[in-house]
């Protein structure tokens, strides 16, 4: 379905648990055609606190209305810091706190249609569920965005996104498809932990909740022995698409016990480069470049490890002229109003799903008197 580009407001939750980011992008689905404002709302420790004790839990477990109502809560705020800015709908991703695509599904949590009636606006939420009803990881979701963003800086060759969130996702994009749900336009699938495990290390050793910019990680040694075991785990062998829930490497912390602050860091910040290395064997080809998103560009260290392990350029998403702080708050805004026109959001080679298929909830408010609209605008 054809449309004019409109203004969708994009807000992600990620599993680092730092807080929430919104960012603005204009689109028509298909093609970027202006980024805008974006905003980021850190959590507070009591609020993140709170999602520690949520994670694991699933819609109708005990205690997870109470971590819904303040994401809810959370992202009202977030929508308030946008008044005036012309949003017409909204990409609500929430929090996930489980996921188990073949087993129990995946849970994100917050309820889209509370922040309808809260902003006035069409909110598009719940992405990842159809997805995994038909046979989906039910993520990454942010690939048919990195195949837009490709596009959007004219790349001409195969070139790689790589995000490094609490988890780590890449997506291998052929620029030359025109259509992301094509077969060979994208390949994606999450790479492994990325920042989780250096993250539990600070918090749990020093009681601070990154390594910043990687000094600390920077200045200690790689136990490779270490490096070595944890690239033996099953999840390297398996083909991708494939996707991961944020804890489920809780073994690495174990495994750096005995090593000084400094080795540990470095050696879990290895240990996320190194899985990504191990990843781009299943690129189809090679990429020209990988082009680096999320907050674990800003740990030096990291992008250090990435560069001597990955054998091609590895830079931050600025590189390219985009902002790698916002990029999946802009991702889910592309796919809101993807969701609003019927256009998929994933693929068989993006999360393994049968077939192309378009996620995600509309949800519209209930009473159209509260923004002065008659409905929904796409
Ligand atoms: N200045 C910095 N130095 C080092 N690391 C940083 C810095 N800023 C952010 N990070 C890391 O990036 C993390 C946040 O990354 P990001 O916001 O991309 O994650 P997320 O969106 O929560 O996760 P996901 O992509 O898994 O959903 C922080 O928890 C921290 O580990
Ligand atoms: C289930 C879930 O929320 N997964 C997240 C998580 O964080 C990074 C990685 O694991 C990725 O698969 C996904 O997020 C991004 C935004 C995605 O769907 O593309």
């Amino acid at each position: 379905m054809e449309g004019r580009p409109v203004w969708a407001l994009g807000c992600m939750s990620g599993t680092s648990l730092d807080g929430v980011d919104g960012a603005l992008l204009c689109t028509d689905g298909q093609a970027i055609e202006a980024f805008g404002a974006s905003e980021f709302l850190p959590y507070s420790s009591e609020e993140q606190a709170l999602l520690r004790r949520g994670l694991g839990l699933w819609q109708d477990d005990e205690g997870v209305s109470q971590i819904a109502e303040q994401i809810e809560t959370s992202h009202a705020v977030l929508l308030s810091m946008f008044s005036g800015q012309g949003v017409d709908i909204i990409g609500f991703h929430g929090q996930t706190l489980a996921h188990d695509p073949h087993g129990r599904g995946t849970h994100q949590a917050g309820d889209g249609q509370v922040l309808a009636e809260i902003s006035g606006r069409p909110v598009v939420w719940d992405f990842r569920s159809a997805d995994v009803e038909l046979g989906g990881e039910g993520a990454p979701l942010a690939p048919f965005y990195h195949h837009a963003c490709a596009r959007h800086i004219e790349a001409v060759n195969p070139v790689v996104f790589l995000n490094l969130g609490g988890v780590g996702n890449v997506t291998w994009v052929d620029p030359a498809i025109g259509d992301p749900s094509s077969e060979g336009a994208c390949l994606a699938f999450d790479t492994g932990p990325a920042n989780a495990p250096v993250n539990d290390l600070m918090q749990a050793r020093l009681g601070r909740s990154y390594d910043d910019n990687g000094d600390l990680a920077g200045s200690g040694q790689v136990d490779l022995k270490v490096v070595e075991e944890f690239l033996e785990h099953p999840y390297f062998l398996r083909i991708p698409p494939k996707s991961l829930d944020r804890d489920a490497f809780d073994d690495l912390s174990a495994a750096v016990t005995n090593l000084s602050d400094a080795d540990a860091a470095a050696t879990l910040v290895a240990c996320s480069a190194a899985a990504v290395a191990r990843g781009m064997e299943h690129f189809p080809s090679q990429p020209d470049r990988i082009l680096v998103t999320g907050g674990g560009r800003h740990n030096a260290a990291m992008m250090l490890e990435l560069q001597s392990r990955c054998g091609v350029e590895v830079l931050p998403v600025e590189a390219v002229g985009l902002d790698g702080d916002m990029l999946e708050a802009q991702a889910f805004a592309y796919l809101a109003v993807r969701v609003a026109r019927g256009l998929p959001t994933s693929c068989p080679g993006t999360t393994g799903v049968a077939a192309a298929v378009g996620g995600g909830v509309v949800s519209v408010p209930t009473s159209k008197y509260k923004t002065g609209r008659d409905g929904p605008v796409l």
